[in-house]
């Protein structure tokens, strides 16, 4: 029987992530730029105490607590922050691979509101690997403070995902936050981002790659195979590192080391 894609899900979080699963309950993945308020955001919803503290980086290992909204338990994962999913460091590497590999049921990327621009960058790239997504907008009040004006219903418009505006530090918001979660895992709210649409001769070296890998990969893994295209035109050779980590490792028969002694 292949490999479905629960059972890699949770052997990922099992070997990789060290992260125990005693039943199945939904994973909800927190990722966003550094210093945007994730782990004020976990601590918010866990209870617990994550280290935070007004300078980048401070997350560095996968802190993870649970929450439970209306009889439903969730597992939530706080991610280091990154500017990006590119895997140039190991914190994208592994907010990449968590993403891509343990399959969250829903990622809530935390974004700081006074500074918009520069966090869509990761949105964007979140809303290609994955459809799931919930955009937390926080530093809310530092946003007001500083006279910054969020059109809320044009951005969920155009990302055509949920909106969530937060000041996480006085707890304002999270509520919603751990609504929407619910209704997405629980499948009464359907979300389809927005695509990024790329250059004609992109897009059509996109249409020629998908075939292939959905000849190699479609039957083991259910890994978004645009992405996986467009990271193989980019060169980047960490996603076939991690492939070969996370899903083939797993299958005897792509074992290549076990071919060649045959
Ligand atoms: N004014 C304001 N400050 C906030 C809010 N949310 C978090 N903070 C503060 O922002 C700082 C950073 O918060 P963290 O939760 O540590 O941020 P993080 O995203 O986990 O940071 P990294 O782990 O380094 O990526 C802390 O001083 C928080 O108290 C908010 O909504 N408003
Ligand atoms: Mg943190």
């Amino acid at each position: 029987m292949g490999l479905t894609a629960e059972s890699s899900g949770l052997n990922v979080l099992k070997e990789e992530f060290n992260i125990e699963l005693d039943k199945k309950i939904p994973v909800i993945a927190l990722a966003g730029n550094p210093n945007t308020g994730k782990s004020t955001v976990f601590n918010g919803l866990t209870g617990l105490r994550q280290h935070t503290g007004n300078w980048p980086g401070k997350t560095v290992t996968r802190a993870r607590g649970f929450f439970t909204h209306k009889d439903q338990e969730f597992m939530i994962v706080d991610l280091p922050g990154t500017y990006s999913l590119l895997a140039s460091s190991t914190e994208e590497r592994i907010a990449r691979d968590f993403i891509c590999f343990a399959r969250p049921d829903t990622t809530v990327v935390v974004a700081d509101a006074t500074n918009l621009e520069r966090n869509l960058n990761l949105v964007l790239q979140v809303t290609e690997l994955t459809s799931n997504v919930i955009l937390c907008l926080n530093l809310m009040d530092e946003a007001r403070r500083k006279n910054i004006k969020i059109d809320i219903k044009e951005l969920k418009n155009n990302l055509k995902i949920p909106v969530i505006p937060t000041v996480a530090r006085d707890g304002i918001g999270l509520e919603n936050i751990k609504e929407m979660v619910y209704k997405i895992t629980n499948g009464d709210i359907k979300v389809n981002p927005g695509k990024v649409k790329y250059s004609p001769e992109i897009e059509e070296a996109v249409d020629r790659i998908v075939p292939v890998l959905k000849k190699n990969f479609g039957h083991i893994s259910d890994i978004n195979l645009k992405w996986l295209a467009l990271r193989l035109i980019e060169g980047d050779k960490t996603i076939m590192e991690s492939i070969e980590k996370y899903v083939l490792r797993s299958k005897p028969e792509f074992n290549l080391s076990a071919k060649r002694e045959v």
